[in-house]
């Protein structure tokens, strides 16, 4: 019957591509409705995530391209870093394509639905005020003052989720930059929605009571109604003072004209603004608690780490209070650490495309319409990229420019992360000050890791902060 059952399901799928079919990457599409969904979910829920790739190159060897059915439809895996980059860098052949949970979650006129022109549009509109010099030397002296309060109060206040803690100071900062002129009751009503929000991403799309998709939605409705309630005040605002002191994104946002004159409705300012304010702080505030679990794992690292930060505290000059730009660049070795942290917890394990046309990919045929999965996952623990790829080495990186395709923590081509070098600031400006005076003792050190939505700690890193020194 099992035999029987498979036949159908690449009957349904694959017998409509004729001859083409044969050209097909190995691979099967599984179950009926399920798919490969249970080899998936089995590997993901158990303490190696990197069994299911690996049982596809153990069965069809390491040809980086791979058939199956994945959260309800015909998906390629690619899985190297010549497949990836070739996926990453074609916007002609493929576009976005999020399982349903995802995109109605972050809402259709996000960039998960925006391509092409439209999409470079408001790419250069929102990157450059996060991303460019001149913004991050406008937030450092902001990140460095909530990361040095923060630490303070953390230091007293006995066991703490760490991980939930340093989300609510990443969401802290992404605010500030998004809505900064909103006073504190609108972020901490934000900040909770959007714990039920990120569950809800990568879960499978069930909308019933008691399922996370189902929580997940509510949250979304709850986002959208504060976001327009600020919205309406601010339209308002605007209209008796059309020219504030200080500018947010979301004045970016309602500012924004295209050739035409025309500007973006309340619907997309909204989905925009949803999308940047969980992708911005989500992924941060998980490589931020990592790096730092990591870093108090290995001694060794960790000292030489430290030698590097009191070194730059040494050479700072004595009228400068804060951190300057000029020293974050100066941090060699803490920004391998992070590469480092960011390579071996694979926040974004995959990214989602589809297939506009058919496509060749090392011979074999994607077809048109279907799924793509880049899985940056196992680019980085593959060990002909990474020799041992599971041991945390940050010295991997002496001397090392990675070749393209082989590095892809935060994507790659047109979809690039526009928060990339943001985060590696928020990340660097805490450990400076958490390397230099503070210490981190977990509660359960051998916590078992749930690797979806985003590998944690399933006690969210329980643990004691204390000061060793003054900072
Ligand atoms: C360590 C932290 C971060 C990691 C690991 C990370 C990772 C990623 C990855 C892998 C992608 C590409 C997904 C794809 O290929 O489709 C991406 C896209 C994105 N990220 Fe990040 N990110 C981080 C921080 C941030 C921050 C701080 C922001 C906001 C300021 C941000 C905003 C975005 C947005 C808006 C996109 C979608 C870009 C597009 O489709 O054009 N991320 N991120």
């Amino acid at each position: 019957v099992s035999g029987g059952a498979r036949k159908v399901q690449e009957w349904v799928y694959e017998w409509g591509l004729g001859e083409k079919r044969k050209k097909l990457p190995p691979g099967d599409l599984g179950w009926p409705i399920l798919g490969n969904m249970a080899a998936f979910l089995r590997a993901f829920k158990s303490n190696d995530p990197d069994s299911f790739i690996n049982s596809y190159i153990r069965r069809f060897s390491r040809v980086g391209i791979y058939k199956a059915y994945m959260f309800g439809t015909p998906t390629i895996m690619v899985t190297t870093p010549e497949n990836c980059k070739q996926v990453l860098m074609d916007d002609e052949h493929f576009v976005p394509g999020w399982p349903k949970a995802t995109c109605e979650l972050v809402g259709k006129k996000s960039f998960l639905f925006i391509v092409h022109e439209e999409h470079k549009r408001l790419r250069r509109l929102t990157s450059a005020p996060i991303n460019g010099f001149e913004a991050l030397s406008t937030y450092i002296e902001f990140i460095e003052d909530t990361v040095v309060s923060t630490l303070e109060k953390w230091a007293g206040m006995g066991e703490i989720e760490f991980l939930t803690e340093l989300r609510r100071l990443t969401f802290k900062i992404i605010m500030k930059i998004f809505l900064s002129s909103e006073g504190d009751s609108i972020m901490e009503s934000l900040e909770k929605v959007y714990t039920d929000l990120n569950h809800g991403m990568r879960a499978m799309a069930i909308n019933l009571p008691g399922f996370a998709y189902n929580r997940a939605l509510k949250a979304r409705k709850k986002l959208v109604a504060v976001l327009q309630g600020v919205l309406n005040e601010r339209r308002a605002e605007r209209a008796k003072n059309p020219h504030p002191a200080t500018k947010d994104m979301m004045d970016r946002l309602m500012e924004a004209e295209d050739e035409t004159g025309s500007r973006l409705s309340n619907e997309e300012i909204i989905d925009i603004m949803i999308m940047y304010l969980n992708a911005g702080h989500e992924s941060s505030g998980h490589i931020t608690m990592w790096a730092t679990v990591l870093l108090q794992d290995h001694p060794e690292i960790f000292q030489k780490a430290k030698a590097e930060q009191e070194e730059i505290r040494r050479n700072k000059p004595p009228m400068q209070k804060g951190l300057t730009l000029k020293e974050f660049r100066k941090m060699e070795y803490l920004s391998k650490v992070i590469d480092e942290t960011l390579r071996v917890v694979n926040i974004s394990f995959v990214a989602f495309r589809q297939a506009t046309d058919d496509v060749y990919v090392n011979g074999y045929l994607i077809p048109k319409g279907w799924r793509v999965q880049t899985w940056y996952r196992s680019v980085h623990m593959d060990p002909q990229v990474y020799p041992d790829p599971k041991d945390f080495n940050p010295s991997r990186w002496d001397d090392l420019t990675p070749k393209p395709g082989t590095f892809l923590p935060f994507g790659g081509g047109s979809r690039l992360c526009p928060g990339n070098e943001l985060a590696k600031l928020e990340i660097s400006v805490f450990l400076h000050h958490f390397l230099l005076g503070y210490q981190l003792a977990r509660v359960n050190p051998t916590c078992p890791i749930r690797y979806l939505p985003h590998p944690r700690p399933m006690d969210n890193c329980l643990a004691n902060i204390t000061k060793i020194s003054a900072a």
